[in-house]
Parts: C-alpha cells; structure tokens; sequence
C-alpha cells in the first residue's frame, strides 16, 4: 500500500490497481481482527451477510465457505475487478457495484460484517437501525472507536441512538489498533456487535411516537427527568410515574436504561392525554 499527499490529505494507493482511492479506504490486513469482526456478526452457514464497502474483499474472502450468500456492495469502480475476480472463484459472493447508501435492504433475515468507510457511518446506521421492521438479525460493525463510544456507552447524548437501542442490543467489543489497517486511519477504530434484542423493549408501531418523546426528553441530556419531562407529565403525573419504576426525578435523564426509557414511554401512553405528547422531533413542548 503506497500513500500520497495531496492537498495535505493522505490519499491511499490501492494495492490491486495501483489507482489513487478516495479518502475513507482503511484496508483491514489483521487477520484476527476480520475474524472477531466475522464472529461478531454471528455468521452461520445458511446465512445471507452484506459486507458494506467491501474494498479488496478481505471480509468477504473470509465469509466465504461460512455463509449460503455473501453481498459485497462497493463504489469504487478501481475495486469492482478484484471483487468479481473473487465472486468467480466462490459462487457464494455477489458484487454489487453502488452506493452502499442507496441499496435496498434484503427482504429476508440478514446479517452485516463490514469495515464501514466513517464517513457513511451514522447514514448507514440510519439505514440499518432506523426502521425496526427491517430484516436485520444482527452485524459486526468496524467503526471509528468515537462513535462507537457514543452508539454503546450507557449515559446516551443522542435521541436517535436511544430509539435503535429499543430494538437492537449494541455492543463495544474491543478497541481495533489503527496498526490494524493499511493505510492506518488517524484515530483507532472499534468492534461493535449489534444484536436484534428477541424481545423489544416497545412494540415497532410506536417507533415515531417513541423517536419524538427521545427526541424531547434529551434535547438537553444534563437536565434532569423532572426537567426534561416538563410540558408532558403534569408534577402529579411525573411523581406517581417516578415512585412506581423506581426512577430519581433528579437524576440527569440521560442515566436512565432502555427499559426505563420504555416504561416512561409506556407510562405517557397510558397517563398523559395526547395533545400532551411532543409533536414533533426536536421541538420543544409549549405548555
Ligand atoms: C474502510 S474501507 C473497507 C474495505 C474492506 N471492507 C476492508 O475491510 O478491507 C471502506 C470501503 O467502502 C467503500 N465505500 C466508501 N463509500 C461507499 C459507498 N457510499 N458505497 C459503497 N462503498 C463505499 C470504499 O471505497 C472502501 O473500499
């Protein structure tokens, strides 16, 4: 693997075809690390996985033998050859030449082990996580370490990752050493496990319901319940609501668990009339 300055950016060389690639492409060339990436999405024989910008194919190289259908989805036009080089060689592998952004998800139960490019990591993950009814059973995601910090840390900053964890259990598995990818990235990377929880913690129909109460408790994630409920649960409302889960009216609200967020949630449905529900996402209540 060559690399070039230009415009003070580190551009890569891709060892294949010697062509310049856009920014983004960290080849893995740990072995160990594809493996525990491989096992971190559960991989089965039988099983249909994506590998999400899948560059020279060594995560794909690895599911072959150990999946029915291996889907390699890359953009890059300079890598397309090496892919279908591969896809010849193994009946199993499928390359999909686009966007990884605009590809339609399998209609039937699939699985993820990619080495996600960081610059589609959060869009990617709307696409995976945002929508419970999709087929997803579970991924291995390698992902830049702060975000997946932010995705698996138990006080939650963000709304949105609060909703995908109501259906899917995310997991830090162990930090990845930037050593372990050619070029080396600027920062290390991590392993992140994403499992589809067996029993939501709410049912997928009150996903837009849920997204607008997250959305409007953790506007400001210091605040605490009693504060970030306020406009929703009347003091009455929010105190019997506090005795009966145990919750500290107090405590910052984003300490609050996945299970705690779904009996408040729940608790609103059964309580609060629903012109005292948020409206919309982002915005406060006015009451
Ligand atoms: C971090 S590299 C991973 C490559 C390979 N999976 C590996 O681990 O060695 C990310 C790959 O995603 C590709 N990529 C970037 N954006 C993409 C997009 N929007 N759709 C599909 N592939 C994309 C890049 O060309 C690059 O090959």
């Amino acid at each position: 693997m060559t690399v070039k300055k230009q415009s003070g950016r580190t551009r890569a060389k891709s060892p294949q075809t010697g062509a310049h690639a856009p920014r983004g492409q960290h080849f893995l060339v740990n072995r160990d690390a594809i493996d525990r990436l491989i096992d971190a999405a559960g991989v089965r024989p039988g099983d249909t996985v994506l590998d999400l910008g899948a560059g020279t194919g060594a995560i794909t190289r690895s599911l072959a033998g150990r999946a029915a259908n291996i889907i390699a989805v890359e953009n890059d036009p300079a890598l397309i050859p090496v892919l279908r080089r591969l896809a010849a060689a193994e009946p199993a592998i499928c390359v999909m030449a686009r966007d990884m952004l605009e590809l339609t998800l399998p209609q039937r139960p699939f699985r993820v082990a990619a080495n996600l490019p960081f610059a589609c990591t959060t869009a990617m993950l709307r696409r995976l996580l945002g929508q419970p009814a999709t087929q997803l059973v579970q991924a291995g995601l390698m992902l830049e370490k702060g975000a997946a910090l932010g995705l698996t840390q138990s006080e939650l900053a963000r709304a949105e990752v609060l909703v995908w964890r109501m259906w899917f259990e995310l997991a830090y598995e162990r930090t990845i050493p930037r050593a372990s990818f050619s070029p080396p990235p600027r920062v290390d990377a991590a392993l992140v496990r994403i499992t589809r929880r067996p029993q939501p913690e709410l049912p997928p129909g009150e996903r837009a319901r849920f997204a607008r109460l997250a959305a409007h408790a953790l506007r400001a994630p210091a605040q605490t319940l009693e504060q970030a409920l306020h406009g929703i649960f009347t003091p009455p409302q929010l105190a019997r609501m506090a005795r009966q889960h145990g919750l500290d009216r107090r405590q910052p609200v984003r300490t609050l668990h996945t299970r705690e967020w779904a009996r408040v949630f729940l608790a609103m449905r059964e309580h609060v009339p629903p012109h005292r529900h948020p409206r919309s996402t982002g915005k406060r209540n006015r009451r």
